[in-house]
């Protein structure tokens, strides 16, 4: 398998440099050159195994032989050995259409652990083999800095720095961030928003003074990566509700369009989805842009549910490329525009080729706290805002009753306490392995919100490439 970027301007890379590069020097985003497909009987197949199988069967088609048959099943083992559920990602009946598939059961405690668990792994694998250092730079609205941070942690060969917007994410999750000592690990809080840390961060994939020097990759949604291992959680969930005899819909709380374009994946490769929900909250880019063919940019609103405070959404651009013809140079201008107009619209045929996967729905902040009650009264669920967001769409989306929705939760209550509590009067209790969080010591760096400043903060502390 190899992978074009969505700009159409880089050499195609195979796994092993996908994932070592994170984003293509063109500033596109890579994808497979063609979608892997499944038959019938390969979804049969799936339904029964433990997670860490399906996962290494959905995974294989897009790894190729860079990594042999055994050495991918014992990557799998490992990363989803450290989940404390033993089905990885449970799910959970709510009434007679609507699910919960709860991917909150890793290590920090949000869907990104999933993704994440498995990264670190495939960065310690490939670095072995390259007599290289990688530099991590992220950015986060809350849950991939804490993911990424406790997958690379200690780690040799690598460096994460991790930009978050300061004050705009909940204390549990800038504690899980902050409080972590190891000498590979840098917290950076800046002045802005996510989508400020964000811009930054891809401006550096594109700084020959930075990639002169330093290996730069990527632990968000960008590095594609982290998308193929989200796929896995669409088949593992359909293939137990009945798939591939039975459609399932997902309904999925969203940002950077990371998650719901991995079940766009799925659905390319055979997996019978009936819709794919897209749940903002009032960051509406997305809907907008679903429902009106109107993404343009507006400021990022603070909310309840701050992992999705985004509006600019990175992996739209990966369905503008399938969606377009698959031609780089269309969407490189395409997105130029965008870049300097903070607007785009998308035409007719366009809207057609996206309402034939997805659905859309904004959710205020009344009918977030609504959808928690809801949870909690019908079916004795806390769930946390994000997860409200998705369940909130699921419930007003009209989709045949026979269908399945299933809501990923993508987030554990705990996280968000105060806004849980302020919703329910429950106030949701840090699993036990996190229990001493607030005894933990913080160290981060403040910045301003500033490129230069952020770049002269990593090349000064970050390890070359060549060591
Ligand atoms: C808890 C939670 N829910 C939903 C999302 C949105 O996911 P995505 O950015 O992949 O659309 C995020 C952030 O990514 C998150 O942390
Ligand atoms: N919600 C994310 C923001 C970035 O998303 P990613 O999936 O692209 O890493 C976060 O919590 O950090």
């Amino acid at each position: 398998m190899e992978y074009i970027s969505t700009r159409g301007n880089s050499a195609p890379l195979n796994f092993e440099q996908v994932t070592l590069a994170g984003l293509a020097g063109d500033g596109g985003l890579y994808v497979p050159t063609a979608w892997p497909k499944f038959v019938a009987a390969d979804i049969t197949a799936m339904a029964g195994l433990p997670y860490a199988e399906v996962a290494a069967r959905v995974m294989k088609p897009f790894i190729g032989d860079v990594l042999s048959d055994d050495e991918l099943a014992e990557l799998c083992e490992q990363a989803y050995g450290r989940f404390a559920h033993a089905a990885v990602t449970p799910l959970v009946q709510l009434d007679g259409q609507q699910w919960l598939l709860e991917l909150f059961h890793g290590p920090t405690l949000a869907f990104k652990d999933v993704a994440l668990q498995l990264l670190g792994l495939l960065f310690e694998k490939f670095l072995a083999r390259q007599d290289k250092h990688l530099t991590v730079v992220g950015a986060t609205s809350g849950d991939t800095g804490s993911a990424a941070i406790d997958a690379l942690a200690g780690r040799d060969k690598v460096d994460i720095f991790m930009l978050h917007p300061d004050g705009r994410i909940s204390d549990v999750q800038r504690r899980q961030m902050t409080t972590v000592r190891a000498p590979n690990v840098y917290n950076i809080a800046i002045d802005g928003s996510f989508d400020d840390a964000q811009a930054m961060v891809k401006r550096m994939f594109a700084d020959q003074s930075v990639t002169g020097k330093f290996a730069i990759s990527a632990v968000n949604s960008i590095n594609w990566a982290r998308l193929m291992a989200q796929i896995v959680y669409y088949f593992f969930a359909a293939s137990q509700l009945g798939s591939p005899l039975r459609k399932v819909a997902f309904s999925v709380p969203t940002g950077n369009f990371g998650d719901v374009f991995a079940g766009y994946v799925a659905a390319q490769m055979g997996l019978p989805i009936e819709r794919l929900i897209v749940a903002t909250n009032v960051n509406d880019i997305l809907h907008r842009a679903l429902s009106a063919g109107d993404y343009s940019t507006g400021t990022v609103t603070p909310t309840a549910a701050p992992s999705m405070d985004i509006q600019v959404s990175s992996n739209f651009e990966r369905l503008l490329f399938d969606i377009e013809g698959r031609d780089g140079a269309k969407t490189a201008a395409r997105m130029a525009a965008f870049e300097k107009n903070k607007n785009m619209q998308l035409d007719t045929a366009m809207r057609e080729q996206a309402d034939a996967f997805f659905k859309s729905a904004r959710v205020d902040p009344d009918d977030m706290a609504l959808a928690m009650r809801w949870a909690q009264e019908e079916a004795g669920q806390i769930i946390d805002p994000h997860t409200a967001i998705g369940l909130s769409a699921a419930r007003s989306i009209d989709i045949d009753s026979a269908v399945p929705i299933v809501t990923l939760a993508t987030a554990h209550p705990a996280k968000f306490r105060d806004a849980v509590e302020r919703a329910t009067g429950v106030r949701p209790i840090l699993p036990r392995r996190i229990g001493d969080l607030f005894d933990r010591e913080e160290a981060y760096d403040r910045l301003p919100g500033d490129y230069d400043a952020v770049k002269d903060f990593v090349t000064a502390k970050a390890t070359p490439a060549n060591g």
